[in-house]
């Protein structure tokens, strides 16, 4: 199924028509067949699969910022359920194929003049990509190799571990107060269980973009390296947690985590409608267009 035809099936549905994101069994180790790598793509996203260690890597290949449009959105997924339902998949890294962007956050213009139907579909692809990512079996790990504001930072906070490049350009935060919008529940939510509620509050209410020293200072990000050494540390990183027997890391992520996925879950349409209400507002929909102005007149 093509992206826009998948994109209006989770409008009507609410989910990817390809499995279910709830309630599978628990990955089994791949099997022990001679070393193979494999790789497939989409418009947006990049996946090698090395069957050997059992690791994926999704590269983010949307220039110039990797903004998380409605394609962007469903390519995303649709990468992310292929590997989840591959048994030779156990862990993958997310990381970035844009130089100095990990992912600019949600798409600013499909937030921007558009229909109530279009602000559903949107949102509830939203919606999947963080349900399908915080529940996933796999063990998930964010090379964070580029700025990476809101619903950047998101996909980041969404995963077991974060590294990030140390370089001074690049910053990372839930920084949605800046744009003059509010960080819906479930990423308010998906922030307070990585750094804590007092520093969430803070950095929530402010829309703080942090530095990469800032952010591992906070928690936010749980290791700082070099960039060149970024993708071996993440390698590191995912041989480490793939050391332990799955069944038991996946029981202890479900209960770390499910009472937050059980909240959206159990309020999915009424966040929906939320969106909906508060994107249509006249003032909102003024400080979006004045966002993009003054990032557009920031290039000239
Ligand atoms: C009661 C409560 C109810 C709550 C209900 C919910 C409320 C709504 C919740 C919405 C949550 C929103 C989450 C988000 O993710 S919003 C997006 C936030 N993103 C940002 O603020 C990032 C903006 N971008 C930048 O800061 C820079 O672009 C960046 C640092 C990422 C890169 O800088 P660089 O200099 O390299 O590139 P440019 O700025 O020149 O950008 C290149 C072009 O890309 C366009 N652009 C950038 N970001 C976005 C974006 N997020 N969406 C769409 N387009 C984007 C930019 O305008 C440039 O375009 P042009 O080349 O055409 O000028």
């Amino acid at each position: 199924m093509a992206a826009p035809a998948l994109a209006r099936c989770m409008a009507r549905t609410g989910v990817l028509p390809l499995g279910q994101a709830w309630g599978r069994a628990p990955r089994l180790p791949p099997s022990p067949l001679p070393a193979q790598r494999r790789a497939f793509s989409n418009n947006k996203v990049l996946v090698e699969l090395d069957e050997s260690a059992g690791v994926a890597t999704m590269k983010f290949k949307s220039p110039p910022v990797n903004s998380l449009s409605l394609d962007f959105l469903t390519e995303f997924c649709i990468s992310l359920e292929k590997l989840e339902n591959d048994r030779a998949c156990r862990g993958v890294i997310l990381t970035s194929a844009v130089p100095k962007i990990f992912s600019s956050g949600l798409d600013i213009t499909e937030m921007c003049g558009k229909s109530t139907e279009h602000y559903a579909e949107f949102w509830r692809a939203v919606q999947e990509m963080w349900l399908r990512l915080y529940s996933s079996n796999m063990v998930t790990v964010a090379a964070v190799n580029g700025s990476s504001p809101a619903g950047g930072c998101l996909i980041a906070l969404t995963c077991d571990y974060r590294i990030m490049a140390e370089n001074p350009k690049f910053s990372i935060g839930l920084n949605e107060a800046q744009l003059g919008i509010v960080a819906p529940f479930w990423f308010k939510d998906t922030f307070v269980n990585v750094v804590g509620h007092r520093v969430a509050e803070s950095s929530l209410q402010l829309g703080s973009l942090h530095s990469a020293p800032e952010a591992h200072r906070i928690g936010l990000v749980d290791e700082l390296v070099p960039e060149e050494k970024l993708k071996d540390r993440a390698t590191a990183v995912m041989q480490q947690w793939l050391a332990l027997p799955d069944h038991a890391r996946q029981l202890t992520k479900t209960m770390m985590r499910k009472a937050v996925l059980d909240r959206l879950v159990a309020h999915r349409e009424e966040d929906v409608q939320n969106f909906i209400s508060f994107i249509s507002k006249e003032s909102i929909q003024k400080s979006l267009r004045m966002y993009m102005e003054m990032l557009k007149k920031k290039k000239s």
